[in-house]
């Protein structure tokens, strides 16, 4: 029996996932969701809409404050009403204390983020404030769920130790631990969970791997795939990421070829992807968001730790990071020689892709700090989705009022791909010349020479 202890609780002591869900709906087995962001909140709401009683934790006051009214800052279809049910119903409580949360919950997921230190590697901090908060709560039986993605090796090297030095109990034997990466797609997250994919577990043991593939399945239409360790799913996730980034940086390589020897990159992408096993991506101003352009850099830092060659991952990053100057640089061939310090350039977009207000690692920062090194005299920025930005320069002004952002402006550049963008003209875009940094505006459209987009050649 490892460690001396004995085994107190089985994961079979739920029987089936009949019993499971039973238990689950009438709150004798509470669900608690440590981050109510992108993607805790939809995780929550998914839990509620199946009938579970949750309990939702954060650190931001603010966040607090609105899922107590049965809101929540991010824009996900669904949220608001199942946060607002869930208080109706009274299955749905708002704690500020993890510990408290801890105690009064049986799954515990931990939805917090995973970004970059300064160095590029993995900042783990708030996933181990919340997994040493919910290890003082810990008690025979629970399940701890780890979500976000993380390098390989995070569960059981960092916060399996965590729960059980702050719990005192042992996982497997007193308590499960599983990691389920999260796969959702902004804008569409309650569907993603629910409906579109499989979810993906590991479990600490095989006992904590069939509790955990149990509870899941009661809200993943689609099943779950079993892994055979939480390292080679934490791994799975990393693999979605780098495929993404990788191949973003092809299609980057490719249209930059192809502007240069004069063939339209679209045309030829499109009749190349109608062959089954071609899927060459979209070229565009920058990789932004808080997944693709972070997940690399995971691989990347245990790759250097255990000495392994990754060229095609770091290479990709460098091309996607490239991009931002690359399309200042081409727009700027727009002005002809006026003097670049007395030009206003305004930027459409500032989330990091369309259809959404998130603004997480968007290229639009980069383009900023490109203009800025060229000593532009104004900068403007326009977003359908986006009111207001902290993290905005105090002299660039940011509106949602399109004719507003382009009055007067010498450039204008498209960087997010937002769907209200594709069908302006020249005319409604105040007559400046235009550098489409995603593709998607109707070249036709505009006066030629003063009309530029990614991938066409000049
Ligand atoms: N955004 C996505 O589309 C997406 C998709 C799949 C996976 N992921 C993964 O999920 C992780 C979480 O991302 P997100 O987009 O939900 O982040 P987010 O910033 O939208 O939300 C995180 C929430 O956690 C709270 N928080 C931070 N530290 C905390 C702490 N110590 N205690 C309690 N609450 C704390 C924050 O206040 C915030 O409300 C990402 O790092 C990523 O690995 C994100
Ligand atoms: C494989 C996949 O779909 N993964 C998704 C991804 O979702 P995302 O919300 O980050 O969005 P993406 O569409 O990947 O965009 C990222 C950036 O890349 C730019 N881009 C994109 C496609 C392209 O062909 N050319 C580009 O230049 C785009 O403008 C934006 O800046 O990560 C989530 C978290 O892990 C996943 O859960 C989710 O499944």
């Amino acid at each position: 029996m490892k460690g001396g202890k004995a085994k107190t609780v089985s994961a079979t002591k739920y029987n089936s996932k009949a019993d499971l869900a039973r238990r689950v709906k009438s709150g004798e087995f509470k669900i608690a969701v440590y981050g109510l962001g992108h993607v805790g909140s939809p995780l929550a709401s998914v839990w509620l809409r199946a009938g579970a009683y949750v309990i939702g934790v954060d650190k931001s006051p603010r966040v607090l404050e609105n899922a107590k009214k049965g809101k929540t800052h991010v824009p996900e279809p669904g949220v608001n009403e199942a946060f607002s049910k869930g208080l109706k119903d009274k299955r749905f409580y708002v704690y500020d204390d993890p510990v408290k949360a801890s105690q009064n919950a049986h799954f515990k997921l931990i939805c917090v983020p995973v970004l970059l230190t300064d160095s590029f590697s993995a900042d783990l901090a708030a996933v181990k404030q919340v997994a040493s908060a919910i290890g003082r709560g810990l008690k025979k039986g629970d399940v701890v769920s780890l979500n976000p993605s993380v390098p390989p090796g995070t569960s059981e090297d960092v916060v399996l130790p965590i729960l059980e030095k702050e719990s005192g109990l042992q996982a497997e034997w007193d308590f499960y631990m599983v990691y389920n990466p999260e796969r959702i797609y902004e804008g569409r997250a309650i569907e993603d969970i629910e409906e579109r994919y499989p979810a993906v577990i590991a479990g600490a043991g095989p006992k904590s791997l069939e509790i955990g593939s149990k509870l899941y399945s009661l809200v993943a239409k689609k099943g779950v795939i079993k892994m055979s360790s939480m390292r080679t799913a934490e791994t799975e996730k990393l693999l979605e990421g780098v495929y993404r980034d990788v191949n973003i940086a092809l299609a980057n390589e490719m249209a930059k070829f192809c502007e240069k020897v004069g063939v339209d990159f679209w045309e030829a992408r499109e009749a190349a992807n109608s062959q089954p096993f071609c899927h060459i991506h979209k070229p565009g101003a920058g990789v932004g968001g808080a997944c693709i352009p972070v997940y690399p850099h995971f691989v990347l830092h245990t790759a250097d730790i255990n000495k392994v060659e990754c060229n095609i991952t770091r290479l990709g990053r460098n091309v996607n990071d490239s991009m931002p100057a690359y399309c200042v640089d081409q727009a700027m061939k727009l002005l002809e020689g006026a003097s670049v310090s007395q030009s206003t350039v305004t930027l459409l977009g500032l989330a990091f892709r369309g259809s959404v207000s998130d603004t997480r690692l968007s290229p639009t920062y980069k383009i900023i700090e490109e203009l800025k090194k060229l000593k532009v005299k104004e900068i403007r920025v326009h977003d359908p989705l986006v009111a207001s930005d902290p993290a905005l320069p105090q002299d660039v002004m940011l509106t949602s009022n399109l004719s507003k952002a382009v009055q007067g402006a010498d450039l204008v550049m498209l960087v997010s791909d937002h769907p209200e963008y594709r069908s302006l003209t020249q005319r409604e875009l105040g007559g400046a010349p235009v550098y489409d940094g995603r593709g998607i505006l109707d070249g036709s459209r505009f006066a030629s020479g003063r009309f530029a987009a990614i991938g066409k050649p000049r």
